[in-house]
């Protein structure tokens, strides 16, 4: 293992398959100081890793959140057929997971999504996303909030946050250390039970906003009549679970959906 030094900030580079790209060792050490660090420490370090992972989220059109499909055994076959059909950023969230089953299952990911050229996100846990060198970390309203996330990540993550009203968007907008926001559910759904939806109306709004913040519309979305209808409300991007993961072919349901989207 190799550390390295970028203006202030040390890097491990893992020798092996896996590298980690951040690691904490620029945070402060006093937990008392996290949620008060200036958007300012968080200049991006010369590497051109952030600058990459920037262009590939503006272009950005699919996300898709998948478990590591235990009981089905075929993670990297389903992840190389989403990633062909067009996805262009698979997260796993995969709630029922222990720490290493989950960066088992992140490392296959990983390995995918480096030879498909896109991004790969972990959900929740920023232990996990450092240990795996994630290139996006999302968030919730009750998760990490973005300069915590910040700290532990450093400046190259890209970090994003789920929003259920248009006035938590218009916050997300205003936060200039979040990559990208996530408004819904547009629809009920059994991914995410108990949470109401919230319709079109919000996207609306968000669209008004003209952002240059990348967003995503989530919840309930399928190709077809339901995507039609977030696409007039304004949404250009969008972030599915089952359209893709419980489709017989996740290719074709991932090519449905960007057709759609292009
Ligand atoms: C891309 C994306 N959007 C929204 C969510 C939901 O995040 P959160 O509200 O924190 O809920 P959990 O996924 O943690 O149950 C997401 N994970 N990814
Ligand atoms: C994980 C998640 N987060 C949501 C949010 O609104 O923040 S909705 C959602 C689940 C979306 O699943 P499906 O595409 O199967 O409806
Ligand atoms: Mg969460």
């Amino acid at each position: 293992m190799r550390a390295l030094s970028y203006d202030g900030m040390i890097r491990f580079r893992f020798s092996g398959r896996h590298v980690a790209l951040s690691a904490l060792s620029w945070a402060p050490a006093d937990p008392s100081t996290l949620g008060r660090m200036p958007a300012s420490s968080f200049a991006p370090t010369a590497s051109g890793v952030r600058a990459h992972r920037r262009a590939l989220l503006d272009d950005a059109r699919l996300y898709v959140c998948t478990t590591a499909r235990t009981e089905t055994g075929d993670l990297e076959s389903f992840l190389d057929a989403a990633y062909a059909g067009g996805v262009d950023i698979i997260q796993l969230r995969d709630k029922g997971l222990e720490a290493r089953a989950e960066i088992e299952a992140l490392q296959v990911l990983a390995r995918v999504a480096r030879r498909h050229g896109k991004l790969f996100a972990v959900n929740d846990r920023a232990d996990v996303a450092a240990l795996v060198g994630a290139d996006v970390f999302h968030v919730g309203q009750g998760d990490l909030t973005t300069t915590q996330a910040r700290t532990l990540l450093g400046p190259d993550v890209i970090i994003g946050r789920s929003t259920h009203s248009a006035a938590q968007a218009a916050e997300a907008d205003a936060d200039a250390d979040l990559d990208y926001f996530c408004t819904g559910p547009v629809w009920e759904t059994p991914t995410k039970p108990g949470r109401s939806a919230v319709g079109l109306d919000p996207l609306r709004t968000v669209s008004n906003l003209k952002t240059t913040k990348p967003w995503f519309a989530i919840g309930g979305i399928a190709p077809g009549p339901r995507l039609r209808e977030v696409t007039d409300a304004g949404a250009s991007r969008v972030v599915v679970v089952r359209a893709v993961t419980e489709a017989d072919d996740p290719a074709a349901a991932a090519q449905a959906l960007r057709t759609q989207l292009d």
